[in-house]
């Protein structure tokens, strides 16, 4: 079986494909190096054969990953590396390796997907946006922080701005001016991050009218989505890239 990650800044995002038929065999999210063997550890009837993996975390962190994963699998594992054109894809950054992977491999996902201009767009720690031609040509993006970012910064700076997640998870039921501190703070940052989608989508069509498409992911992707109703959510577009920058032969 083939053992997938995506190694985000908090979280690690983890699947097993079947090495077959490549079907979905789990998956999980994980905080830690630690939590993610043991719930691989957890997985009944599973041997993992290989391993690739995409990370944006300093080489020496995800050289401990890798380390760990062959010590406690036995398995191989292969990196993502940066790559100035991959797959009809080129690489738009002045110094193409440091355009961060996830955003590289979003991006050869969504072109693959897309088979045309597109926009893809990443919800997690950080927010980015990456713009690509119908020739491949990526134009650029732009990066901003997510939610887990924008909110812990109010809470941080600030004396007054406190509540717990069951409060904030509340106060996304609705868009309505709010009431209470986490209403007024998690549908403030949450209207900001429509607001970006929509600039982005503006910025779209001044590029490309109505011929292009829109790729959402990252794990607040709900959070914009009824504002790109064009959009299509694909949570795993990460993972599409990663098979194709490595194929496991
Ligand atoms: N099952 C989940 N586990 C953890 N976070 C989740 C989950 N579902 C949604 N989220 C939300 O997703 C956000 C994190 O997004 P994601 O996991 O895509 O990024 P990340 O790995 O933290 O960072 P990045 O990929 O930007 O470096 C958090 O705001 C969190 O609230
Ligand atoms: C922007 C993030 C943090 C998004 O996960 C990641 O892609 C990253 O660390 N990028 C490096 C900087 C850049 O892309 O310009
Ligand atoms: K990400």
């Amino acid at each position: 079986m083939i053992l997938e990650l995506d190694c985000g800044n908090s979280f690690i995002k983890w699947r097993v494909l079947s090495a077959e038929l490549g079907a979905l065999v789990a998956e999980g999210v994980v905080d830690s190096d630690g939590a993610l063997v043991d719930s691989l550890r957890s997985l009944e009837k599973i041997s993992l054969g290989k391993c690739r993996l995409v990370s944006v975390r300093t080489e020496d962190e995800t050289n401990l990953l890798i380390g760990l994963l062959r010590r406690e699998f036995g398995i191989s594992v292969v990196c993502a590396s940066p790559a100035r054109e991959m797959s009809g894809v080129t690489n738009g950054y002045d110094d193409y390796e440091r355009l961060g992977l996830d955003r590289w491999l979003a991006m050869l996902g969504g072109f693959h997907l897309a088979k045309g201009a597109c926009l893809v767009l990443d919800f997690g720690t950080a927010v980015t946006a990456d713009f690509i031609s119908a020739d491949g040509e990526h134009l650029g993006g732009f990066i901003c922080p997510g939610m887990p970012l924008m909110r812990n910064q109010l809470r941080t700076h600030t004396r007054k701005i406190r509540y717990g997640d069951l409060a904030a998870e509340r106060a996304l039921t609705s868009q309505a001016p709010g009431r209470n501190t986490a209403e007024a703070v998690e549908r403030g940052c949450s209207l900001m991050l429509r607001g970006f989608v929509l600039t982005q989508l503006e910025m779209a069509r001044s590029y490309w009218g109505d011929d292009y498409r829109v790729f959402i992911t990252g794990g607040d992707a709900e959070l914009v989505s009824d504002v790109a109703p064009e959009a299509r959510i694909v949570s795993d577009l990460v993972f599409v890239g990663l098979a194709i920058a490595c194929p496991l032969s």
